[in-house]
């Protein structure tokens, strides 16, 4: 792997150094912080809201042991069958991922990304080859036992939003927890942390046809974390937004992973690639490039907790590249 250094555009009356203020609700920022990013474990998971609240514990960091890694690929490989005749999507890919990482798959369209994430969150599966959760095979999940995983701790945002358009905005965010058991009022109290802190306190009563793009996306993003996944799969979560929207989305991707969300983000857009510790190139089903990008000081971005990187979601540029 690879490794780049990159400094990050200030944002406008920024101060020249320290990390990004803590949103509402959130944990004390960096409040276990360590300078040592290699051994800065992210967050440990929060419980889903299955307690009375869990909006004081959803942001916590802490170092956590080393364990094995929380999402690992080994040789996938998938062909489509179409009417044109096969497409080898993905053709032997290994892959791991750190607890707390935040991994961009980037490629050109028809590259096979959003294949390989369907296979990472058991939506499809590989024609050879095995996805491993916590160091744990998945060889034998059934849907149903892939469908719990997503439910319990595999969030997953797709382009199109997927919200469903009877149910009002709250509704969306609740019912997973509900369905992942969660007593009514710790999925309402949830619920409404996720709203607010998402900025759409206000569209709770709102039908998802009533909103602009950009909430929606932000109501599917709510709804993907509302069980606090280990694991969040995000496939061009920005693709049918405009600046604003992009900017938006990719901001509290940032602001999640900050606090220690783990994501694996599918995008053709090189920029949007940029908000991640971890770029990998994929070409013709295959992964071409692996490259950790540092922080100012060089160290190792990924795993790292709160308030590791200066001026984190806004744009960022390589200018360096290390061996
Ligand atoms: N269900 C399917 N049946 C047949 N071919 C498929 C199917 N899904 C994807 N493909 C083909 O597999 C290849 C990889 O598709 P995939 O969507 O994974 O690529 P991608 O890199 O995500 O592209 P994009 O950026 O345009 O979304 C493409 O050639 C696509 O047409």
């Amino acid at each position: 792997m690879r490794r780049l250094r990159r400094f990050r555009a200030a944002p406008p009356g920024a101060a020249p150094t320290g990390r990004p203020t803590a949103p509402a609700g959130a944990a004390p920022a960096g409040a276990s912080a360590s300078t040592d990013r290699s051994a800065a474990t992210p967050a440990a998971r929060p419980a889903a809201p299955s307690t009375e609240t869990s909006a004081a514990t959803s942001t916590e960091t802490s170092a956590a042991p080393a364990g094995p890694p929380l999402l690992e690929a080994r040789g996938l490989v998938r062909t489509h069958h179409g009417e044109g005749g096969p497409v080898h999507a993905v053709r032997g890919v290994d892959l791991t991922v750190r607890r707390g990482e935040f991994v961009a798959v980037t490629g050109p369209s028809g590259a096979g990304k959003s294949t390989l994430l369907h296979l990472l969150g058991g939506l499809q599966r590989p024609d050879e080859g095995t996805v491993l959760l916590d160091g744990a095979s998945t060889d034998g999940y059934t849907e149903a036992r892939w469908a719990v995983e997503r439910r319990r701790s595999i969030g997953i945002v797709f382009q199109f939003f997927n919200l469903v358009s009877n149910l009002s905005v709250a509704d969306n965010v609740e019912l997973p927890a509900l369905l992942a058991g969660a007593s009514a009022r710790a999925a309402r109290a949830e619920r409404d942390r996720l709203l607010t802190e998402l900025g759409l306190a206000a569209k709770a009563r709102s039908m998802p046809g009533e909103l602009s793009g950009g909430e929606q996306q932000r109501v599917a993003l709510a709804r993907a974390l509302v069980n606090h996944p280990r694991l969040l799969l995000a496939d061009e979560p920005a693709g049918s937004l405009d600046s604003k929207g992009t900017r938006e989305v990719m901001r509290l991707l940032s602001r999640f992973h900050q606090r220690g969300q783990t994501i694996v983000l599918v995008t053709h857009d090189a920029r949007l690639a940029s908000a991640a510790d971890r770029v990998i190139s994929f070409f013709d089903g295959r992964v071409t490039d692996d490259i950790t990008l540092g922080g100012d000081d060089g160290a190792p971005a990924a795993g790292g907790p709160a308030g590791r990187r200066a001026g984190a979601g806004g744009p960022a540029r390589v200018v360096e590249l290390r061996d």
